[in-house]
């Protein structure tokens, strides 16, 4: 549950990035965030992730408060309870893509679930891309190894910030498909900002905000519903 405001410096260079969003997110579920440039979206994944302190209220994630917990605290939260995926992938180039997957279990101090570990990178695709390292894949199969690394702590929620945003339209497509089947196959809640309707098109859900403001909540989007909103938005 995420239900925040968020300014950016004070006074006159003062920016209402969030003006009162207040949202709840399905667990299990694949929620897209859209709208136009400037509209606040990575300003809400980041408050909903706790990258981001909101200026006011209050962010929820299960049980636990995120909202005014010290940032020790805050950092192990995200570690281990939230997967990241970026548009640059963030892969270590001097690891493997194993030593990458891992890297997560490694920095909370917890040994891999082995069993869970062979199901995530044969799921995604890359069991046999363990030894190799990330200059040695192709984008898609960086991404995918990124998804992989997301996972393997069982999180919570995926957080996912344009994570096609430097496929072509064919591993994008792939990539988004392997989203989508975490969510059903492995029960994951994952949350996605993107600007591509097609992308938005594989959630279940999808977010719209224009000026800080939720604006719309599309429930089984299609290309052209969406591609509808963004033109209404400004964009598109
Ligand atoms: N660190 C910051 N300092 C000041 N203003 C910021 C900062 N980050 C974002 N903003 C402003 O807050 C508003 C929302 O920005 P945000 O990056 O969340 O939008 P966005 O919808 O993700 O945009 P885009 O699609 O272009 O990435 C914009 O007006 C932006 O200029």
């Amino acid at each position: 549950m995420i239900a925040v405001t968020k300014d950016y410096g004070t006074g006159g260079s003062r920016v209402q990035a969030l003006q009162g969003i207040s949202v709840s997110l399905a667990r299990g579920a694949f929620t897209a965030v859209m709208g136009p440039s400037g509209s606040g979206k990575s300003t809400f994944l980041h408050c909903a992730a706790g990258l981001d302190r909101p200026t006011s209220g209050e962010v929820w994630l299960g049980g636990t408060r995120l909202t005014g917990m010290r940032e020790g605290r805050l950092t192990r939260l995200r570690r281990d309870r939230i997967g990241f995926v970026f548009q640059s992938y963030n892969l270590l180039p001097a690891l493997s893509v194993e030593d990458n997957v891992t890297m997560p279990l490694r920095l909370g101090d917890r040994s891999p679930d082995r069993a869970w570990f062979e199901r995530v990178v044969t799921r995604v695709g890359i069991a046999g891309l363990l030894d190799r390292r990330p200059a040695e894949l192709s984008g898609g199969q960086q991404q995918r190894a990124a998804v992989a690394r997301a996972l393997v702590t069982r999180p919570d929620v995926i957080m996912a910030d344009e994570p096609t945003g430097a496929l072509d339209s064919r591993t994008s497509g792939q990539v988004l498909a392997l989203l989508r089947d975490v969510v059903s196959d492995l029960g994951q809640t994952v949350l996605m900002v993107t600007h591509d309707p097609v992308a938005a098109c594989h959630a279940h859900d999808v977010l719209f905000l224009a000026d800080g403001r939720l604006v719309e909540r599309l429930t089984a989007p299609t290309p052209e519903a969406v591609a509808e909103r963004m033109t209404r938005l400004g964009e598109g």
